[in-house]
């Protein structure tokens, strides 16, 4: 029996994977804050949702997915119901496998996951470390859950914040880039629709090309520059207006935003 506690965007979207990769409902348990939202896993999933404590004393993995705010709660909640035979699975930014270890008492194994909301379509890029108390067994659990629904990585925890703020938060910059494309054409007299689809089917073969061809980003994109030409024109002032120190400064502010998370 697998449990996701706090089914949120990210629980749900890890709980329709494992739905989708053919785990049986029957063997699935979510939890949920409001009555609402716990009838529509129900009625969209055919799950049980439960209590939290019910949740954790029933399953072998126990998944949180609750904000960082709230894991502080949550594993208060369920800390006498977590013996040291399960394993815990956290994909909360921020939250170290040492604050859900100290929360809950015993040697109980925990994994730290970044996934990121392309598990939707079975796309996710999700990476693991392992805790304490984890062995390998446990991250092949986690891996065994995590594939079918994207690529799994095992990176040292040190490095989770980073991957936070790249890959876990990395969908929205996209989409961020595609809102202001979009506008770019709406600028140039280009129907929204129209401008949509452009982007959209450009930024899709752009991330095939990059995936399956091997190249190099820097090749790819010097491919599409031909000299005294219209890429050459754009990137000049995307250059202008510093896009790539904007990139890194964002990112490192995700990092160390991920880093302050745990502390509330
Ligand atoms: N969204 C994303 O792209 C990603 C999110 N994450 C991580 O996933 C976690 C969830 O984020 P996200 O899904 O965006 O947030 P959501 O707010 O959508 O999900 C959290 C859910 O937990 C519920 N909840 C809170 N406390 C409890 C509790 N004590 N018992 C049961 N349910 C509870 C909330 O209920 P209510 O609706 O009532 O508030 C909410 O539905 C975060 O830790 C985030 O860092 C990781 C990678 C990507
Ligand atoms: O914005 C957030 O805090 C979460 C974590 C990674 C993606 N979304």
């Amino acid at each position: 029996m697998i449990a996701i506690l706090g089914t949120g965007k990210m629980g749900e979207a890890l709980l329709s994977g494992l739905v989708r990769a053919g785990l049986p409902p029957n063997e699935i348990m979510a939890t949920a804050r409001r009555e609402d939202r716990a009838a529509a896993l129900r009625e969209s999933y055919g799950v049980r949702v439960v209590s939290n404590a019910e949740a954790a004393k029933a399953a072998e993995t126990i998944i949180l997915a609750v904000k960082p705010q709230d894991m502080g709660t949550l594993l208060a909640e369920i800390a006498p119901y977590v013996p040291a035979d399960r394993l815990v699975i956290t994909v909360a930014a921020g939250i170290t496998t040492a604050f859900v270890e100290s929360r809950l008492g015993e040697a109980v194994p925990v994994v730290r996951v970044m996934s990121n909301t392309p598990v939707l379509v079975d796309e996710a890029m999700s990476v693991i470390s392992p805790g304490a108390h984890a062995g390998e067994r446990h991250l092949e659990r986690t891996e065994a859950l995590l594939k079918p629904v994207g690529k799994v990585l095992r990176i040292p925890e040190s490095q989770q914040d980073a991957a936070t703020a790249l890959s876990g938060s990395g969908p929205a910059y996209f989409f961020y880039l595609v809102e202001a494309m979009v506008d770019a054409g709406i600028l140039l007299g280009m129907p929204r629709a129209a401008a949509l689809d452009m982007v959209t089917q450009s930024i899709v073969g752009a991330a095939i090309m990059l995936r399956d061809s091997g190249e190099h980003p820097v090749i790819l994109r010097e491919a599409v520059t031909s000299p005294g030409g219209t890429t050459i024109a754009a990137i000049a002032e995307l250059e202008r207006h510093k896009v790539r120190a904007a990139f890194l400064d964002a990112i490192e502010a995700a990092r160390d935003r991920s880093r302050q998370l745990a502390s509330g």
